[in-house]
């Protein structure tokens, strides 16, 4: 079984050998590098090190619980969806995973666009000199100001979601005196295999404007007539940690026939579509997520075969990926603190980071697996749950997982693939200090986003 897959019976360790929590074949030690960030190893002494640092120095320097995220890693997988989608479609990076000014002046660097979804990413995208031609602006409900703000500095499009925005961004348009790019985002009605949470192409949910009963048409219909905007395309993403390509091609096709449909109502050919983001990565070792040059083959293949059946030229595409780029390339380090064994289901290991730090496993019921990192040991597998120090019952970080049963208060543990949605959705609570991201490259780390102190929590409470 997966270790952090969702069995039908919880056993202790003591009584594993049956029924569907069976001890794992594989090492304990042992790192799949399906999960681990590229440059992830274990050394002589056992520890784990990243670009060749050990954990146990990186904790004494920069403390846990802290992300570490491997530059080398980024860096090679932004290169590998620009060049697998190549000079004929533009690959933005979607901020929302892990945006940060270190983040930006990579993909800058590597030849990436950026997607931003509100004003925040916009500021961090724009002072970390990410040219603002180069940003796409996204969101459900941009404030006035916040699409003011993207239209003078210039943004290469603005994604509109709603009847209402068209106007708005027509307004600003207007007003500054310029013709902002803009795409449509549409939902296309294709139920993506994925959590209901992050599926976002079926038509009940807040995304974007039908296809069916021609909202979609209706939109582009209302852009045409608008002197501020300039109608460059059609932009579909159907959800998030996605392995099947299917919903993605009928994505394709549907948006292809929307383009015909404009071609044959306003005589107009829009020359770019953008396909999202969405694609998966393998949380476990039971993930087998699609390379970028496989997904670009496939996307560009259905593309033309749909243009060239409806007469129409092949546009410029474009994708969106996000937890497919900073997804496998950090992982989070916690300390054990408390080993509390519970005779006949599981063994509760309380680590010093929790749901501030990583709400998915709350939240879509994620899957994790976790190492013991600060050592190798051979001690029998014991079944676990290594939860949070968050005054809630639901603080799992890894629902279950297998570590060694000579785990002690001080062990480091590390849990791979948290670089999306991870420091990017923490929070607060119970006024828990949110980790640094320390960016390691070639035996050197350094913090790209510090951790928050005790003083910058005294400073927003003004009392
Ligand atoms: C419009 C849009 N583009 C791109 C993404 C990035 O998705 P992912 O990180 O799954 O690639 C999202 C998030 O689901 C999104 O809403
Ligand atoms: N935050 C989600 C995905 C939503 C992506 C943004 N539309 C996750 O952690 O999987």
């Amino acid at each position: 079984m997966s270790r952090s897959a969702h069995p039908a019976g919880p056993r202790h360790a003591d009584v594993l050998p049956e029924g569907h929590y069976s001890a794992p074949a594989e090492d304990l030690n042992a790192l799949d590098p399906k999960v681990w960030a590229r440059t992830v190893r274990r050394d002589e002494d056992g520890v784990l090190t990243v670009g060749g640092l050990p954990v146990t120095r990186l904790a004494e320097e920069f403390g846990t619980p802290a992300f570490f995220l491997d530059e080398t890693d980024f860096r090679a997988r932004c290169r590998a969806w620009r060049d697998a989608f190549g000079a004929e479609a533009d690959v933005f990076y979607a901020g929302k995973a892990f945006l940060s000014r270190a983040v930006v002046r990579w993909l800058h660097e590597e030849g990436l666009n950026l997607d931003v979804c509100s004003g925040g990413e916009l500021a961090i995208a724009l002072d970390a000199g990410m040219p603002a031609a180069r940003i796409a602006f996204h969101g459900n409900n941009k404030t006035t100001a916040e699409i003011r703000r993207a239209v003078e500095a210039g943004v290469g499009r603005i994604v509109l979601d709603s009847f209402e925005e068209i106007v708005r961004v027509a307004h600003v348009a207007d007003e500054l005196g310029v013709r902002q790019p803009v795409q449509i985002r549409v939902t296309v009605g294709v139920e993506a295999h994925t959590h209901e949470f992050i599926a976002t192409a079926h038509e009940d949910q807040k995304f974007g404007l039908a296809l069916a009963g021609g909202q979609a048409a209706e939109a582009v219909r209302r852009a045409l007539k608008l002197d501020g905007l300039e109608l460059i395309g059609i932009h579909s993403h159907i959800g998030s940690q996605i392995f099947d390509m299917a919903g993605f091609e009928v994505s394709a096709r549907r948006v292809v026939q929307l383009l015909a449909e404009v071609r044959d109502e306003h005589g107009v050919e829009l020359p770019e579509i953008d396909l999202g983001g969405g694609l998966g990565i393998a949380y476990t070792s039971d993930d087998d997520p699609r390379e970028p040059h496989e997904i670009a083959k496939a996307l560009g293949e259905i593309v033309t075969r749909e243009c060239e059946s409806a007469g129409l030229a092949t546009p410029r595409i474009s994708v969106e990926p996000g937890r497919a780029i900073v997804g496998p390339t950090a992982f989070t380090l916690y300390e054990v603190g408390t080993v509390k064994p519970l005779e006949g289901l599981r063994t509760y290991v309380s680590v010093d980071g929790g749901m501030s730090d990583n709400i998915r496993t709350a939240l879509y019921d994620a899957e994790y697996t976790v190492t013991l990192a600060s050592r190798t040991s051979d001690a029998e597998p014991m079944l676990v749950r290594v939860v949070g120090k968050h005054c809630e019952s639901g603080d799992i970080v890894v629902r279950d997982a297998f570590l060694p049963a000579d785990l002690a208060p001080g062990d480091l543990l590390a849990v791979p693939a948290t670089g999306a949605y991870c420091r990017s959705m923490a929070s607060n609570y119970n006024h828990a200090l949110r980790p640094p991201v320390v960016a390691v490259d070639e035996g050197a780390a350094r913090v790209v986003v510090r951790r928050e102190t005790e003083e910058d929590l005294l400073r927003l409470d003004v009392g």
